[in-house]
């Protein structure tokens, strides 16, 4: 990380002068599940996916609408849709890999889909069985249609400080695809440390490059937290301006063609760590705790928020 960073991250003034208010994207009840091998009953999803509505999120991503032979838990996405109570002022978003996803989508409700590419040829490969460039196509028939139909498009790049079979990748692969999802309607990319390998080194070599190219408010953050570096992670990219977080209740999850990705940063430490910063989020951490202790002990799993676990010793 380049000096400028740390003197600027040193200075929690310079933090506050910012704009303060940071959009928070759950992706638990998607990004979270979608790992688990025993397959969560529909209820316990949109008993889940509820709690989150009741915390102040305004934007829930919920499932996904790929092939269940190759994601089996998302394979009740229909009935997740149907069975969501919609809430005023909530988006309830899914992922489509293509345009079967996408007419699936539509035919539920959906009223905001994402997309998801890769930086990695091998990766987008394992993921989605297509090239970069062959999924980009497939994206783009999506991207047009979803347009016609008022639909907002989110876009995702996966891998963008590393990747599970290729290792470093270049900010440049990671630009091309970006800037690619952005001409064909995104109104927003997601950049996803999909293994949690970056560290605020990496992450201020890629924002530094690619913030000449895109500007920080087109662009989000995705980190998982394998190596305990996403919470100093994202703080770098709130440095550069970037205001959009994506994060997963109880730090669920990880993609199931990245092997070794653990959890996302969890959602209770993220608000912990913008409120405790000056930042606003409009989420009330006390109901996401419960979200987040709902469905750790659905799962019989510790709770993967540091903030939770302390929280219950108080
Ligand atoms: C993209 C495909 C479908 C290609 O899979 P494919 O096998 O190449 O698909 P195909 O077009 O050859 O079709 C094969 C069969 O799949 C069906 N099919 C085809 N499309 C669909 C669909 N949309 N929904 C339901 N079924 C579908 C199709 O109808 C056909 O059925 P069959 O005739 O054999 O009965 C597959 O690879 C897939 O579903 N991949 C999804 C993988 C996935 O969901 N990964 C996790 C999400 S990405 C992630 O987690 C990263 C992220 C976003 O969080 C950010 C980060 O952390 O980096």
């Amino acid at each position: 990380m380049r000096h400028s960073t740390f003197k600027a991250l040193s200075s929690l003034s310079a933090v506050r002068n910012l704009a303060n208010f940071v959009q928070i994207v759950e992706v638990g009840p998607r990004d979270g599940l979608q790992n688990e091998k025993t397959i969560v009953p529909t209820s316990v999803k949109l008993k889940l996916i509820e709690m989150l509505s009741d915390c102040g999120l305004s934007k829930i991503e919920v499932t996904s609408f790929v092939s269940p032979k190759w994601i089996p838990q998302m394979s009740d996405q229909k009935e997740v849709m149907q069975g969501i109570t919609n809430k005023p002022g909530i988006s309830y978003s899914v992922l489509t890999p293509n345009l079967k996803g996408l007419e699936g989508a539509l035919a539920s409700g959906a009223n905001e889909v994402a997309i998801f590419a890769a930086a990695s040829e091998t990766f987008s490969e394992k993921n989605i069985n297509a090239t970069i460039d062959k999924s980009l196509d497939k994206f783009r028939d999506v991207c047009k249609h979803a347009s016609t139909n008022n639909i907002q498009i989110r876009g995702y790049v996966s891998c963008v400080l590393g990747c599970p079979y290729e290792g470093h990748i270049l900010p440049k692969a990671v630009i091309k695809v970006s800037e690619q999802l952005l001409s064909m309607g995104c109104y927003e990319v997601s950049l996803g440390d999909t293994i949690g390998i970056g560290t605020p080194g990496s992450v201020d070599t890629l924002l530094r490059e690619i913030t000449q190219f895109i500007p920080a408010d087109k662009l989000a953050m995705h980190c998982h937290d394998t190596y305990g570096q996403a919470l100093a992670n994202i703080m770098v990219a709130i440095m550069y301006g970037i205001r959009t977080l994506d994060s997963s209740v109880a730090g669920l999850g990880g993609c199931p063609y990245a092997k070794g990705a653990s959890g996302n940063v969890s959602t209770e430490d993220l608000v912990y760590m913008l409120h405790g910063s000056g930042y606003e989020t409009g989420v009330n951490l006390k109901k996401l705790i419960e979200a987040g202790n709902y469905i750790s002990e659905f799962l019989q799993r510790q709770n993967g928020s540091k903030v939770s676990k302390a929280n219950s010793k108080l």
